[in-house]
């Protein structure tokens, strides 16, 4: 096969979509406007939550919707399109409606985390594209935040650019951890690229270029401000740590000495003793940085067993998401434009409740005790009814419906944002920071309960009645469609 240029994002897409769109065009409907929903069905890793992220790239990607003549010339050499279809792609461009959550927000299980409203060609060939950057971020967001959690107080370095499955995730993967919670990455160019704190100490190739710990500190030292010394690469209590303090001792006021580094053997023995040092050399305020595998399970071990640890450099089961590597979001359809213009619902079933699709347009809402400022739960609602004014909310289990609360004194929160309209952008994309905080600000709103790391409780995503009625009143009518094919 002739080799093309790899000039647009465009093609980033599943085979299977062009072909459906082809069917679409070929029949006079590719126009037709429907309506999809990105949700995922089941929390990672045990969580309570996630952290929705993504959202900016999204942005990007759509900005810049377009075939090339590259991707056009590929299509026609090697997928066999014909010119009239060819020539409907080329002039594609992205003119749908977005409605998302913003960046750091709280997003659970069922519940639409991006809504788009487009031509049903282009709403095709964008879904994978979508699919494959918000589930990336989403879950490493999601990841940090649980390593965050756990972390506390302590500082969260992302190290994980040389175990990230290629050059992309490693990028992506530390802007997510950044809005997870963490502090600071070592991978530069996502410092340049997002504003986010380069941070780092030296490998064991410093020492091993000296051949001794003593002769590498102090080069580092000469020719470095800020200073974390790497204590484990021969003996760390023996030459490592004492090597440190006799370099911060003789450099003095020259060097910040910031602390050292352990990356091997028993983190919780070596910080101890490591501290004893520090602390009876007079490095009181030196701190002790930790790296080697770690995850939130080691470290909530690591602090029961008292380890003296102040920072925590987490690399490959973060930027891979070791014990989970995938979310599951997916993109449905939920409505598309009948022949006289207006929108029908769609839907889709399933043996398994959880896994039928909720038709209509619709909006999440999170429902805030004003009292407590806490959340009693998310509340999905037609687009033609505003919990926002309503004095009082049933919020029922959408699949054990017996499981149903009342709610007053409370505010509902719009959990979506226009982002384009008549693929115009209208939303401000908020900085690094300001998704971080927004994060932050968000885990504030949910008890306990819902964040331990460890079988947290199921936190309520619930149907408003007229959401559920017409949910049902669907399934009953495709259900009687079926079956009169049936017969
Ligand atoms: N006190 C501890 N309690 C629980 N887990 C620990 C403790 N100390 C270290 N670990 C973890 O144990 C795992 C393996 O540590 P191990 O001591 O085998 O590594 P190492 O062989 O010393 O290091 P390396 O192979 O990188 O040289 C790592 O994930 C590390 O984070
Ligand atoms: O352990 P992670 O959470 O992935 O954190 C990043 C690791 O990368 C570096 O190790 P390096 O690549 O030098 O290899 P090594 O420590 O495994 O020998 C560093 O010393 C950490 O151990
Ligand atoms: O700066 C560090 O200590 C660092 C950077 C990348 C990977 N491991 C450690």
């Amino acid at each position: 096969m002739k080799k093309y240029q790899d000039d647009s994002l465009t093609l980033h897409t599943d085979l299977y979509q062009i072909n459906m769109v082809e069917t679409y065009f070929k029949d006079g409907i590719a126009e037709k406007k429907a309506i999809f929903e990105v949700y995922f069905r089941k929390l990672p890793f045990g969580n309570g939550y996630t952290i929705f992220a993504g959202l900016e790239r999204v942005i990007q990607y759509l900005k810049g919707f377009k075939f090339s003549g590259s991707d056009i010339d590929y299509l026609r050499e090697e997928g066999g399109y014909d010119k009239e279809f060819l020539d409907y792609l080329a002039n594609m461009r992205f003119t749908g409606d977005i409605r998302a959550m913003k960046e750091g927000e709280l997003a659970f299980a069922n519940e639409p985390l991006i809504r788009i409203e487009a031509p049903l060609a282009q709403a095709q060939i964008i879904e994978t594209a979508i699919l494959n950057i918000v589930n990336y971020q989403t879950l490493i967001a999601t990841k940090a935040a649980r390593i965050k959690q756990v972390v506390g107080e302590d500082v969260a370095f992302e190290f994980g650019t040389r175990r990230a499955q290629e050059l992309d995730a490693a990028i992506w993967g530390t802007r997510a951890a950044y809005i997870g919670g963490f502090e600071g990455t070592s991978n530069v160019r996502a410092s340049k690229k997002f504003g986010i704190p380069a941070v780092g100490t030296h490998a064991h190739a410093l020492v091993q270029t000296y051949q001794d710990d003593y002769t590498a500190f102090k080069k580092y030292a000469e020719t470095h401000k800020d200073c974390v010394f790497l204590v484990d690469t021969y003996d760390t209590l023996r030459s490592g740590v004492p090597n440190a303090i006799r370099v911060a001792k003789e450099m003095g006021d020259k060097i910040n000495f910031v602390g050292i580094r352990l990356d091997s053997g028993d983190l919780a023995y070596l910080s101890k003793e490591a501290r004893k040092m520090l602390d009876k050399a007079g490095y009181k305020k030196a701190k002790i940085t930790a790296s080697n595998d770690l995850d939130e399970y080691t470290i909530i071990n690591l602090k029961a067993q008292g380890a003296k640890i102040d920072t925590w450099g987490i690399g490959t089961k973060l930027i891979t998401a070791y014990d989970q590597p995938a979310l599951g979001a997916v993109y449905k359809m939920v409505a598309i434009e009948n022949d006289q213009g207006e929108f029908e619902d769609t839907i889709k079933i399933s043996g398994n409740p959880e896994k039928v699709s909720t038709p209509g347009l619709k909006t999440p809402y999170r429902i805030i005790n004003v009292a407590s400022g806490k959340s009693e739960g998310d509340y999905i609602a037609l687009d033609t009814e505003n919990p926002e004014q309503e004095e009082r909310l049933k919020m029922f289990h959408p699949v054990h419906t017996y499981i149903s609360k009342f709610v007053t004194g409370f505010k509902a929160k719009k959990l979506h944002e226009d982002i384009f309209v008549a693929g115009e952008l209208v939303y401000t994309i908020p900085n690094i920071e300001e998704i971080e905080m927004y994060a932050k600000e968000n885990l504030t709103l949910l008890w306990e309960e819902y964040t331990r790391t460890l079988h947290p409780e199921e936190y309520p995503v619930d149907l408003s009645q007229k959401c559920w009625d017409k949910k049902m009143k669907k399934i009953e009518e495709v259900k009687a469609k079926v079956q009169e094919m049936i017969d």
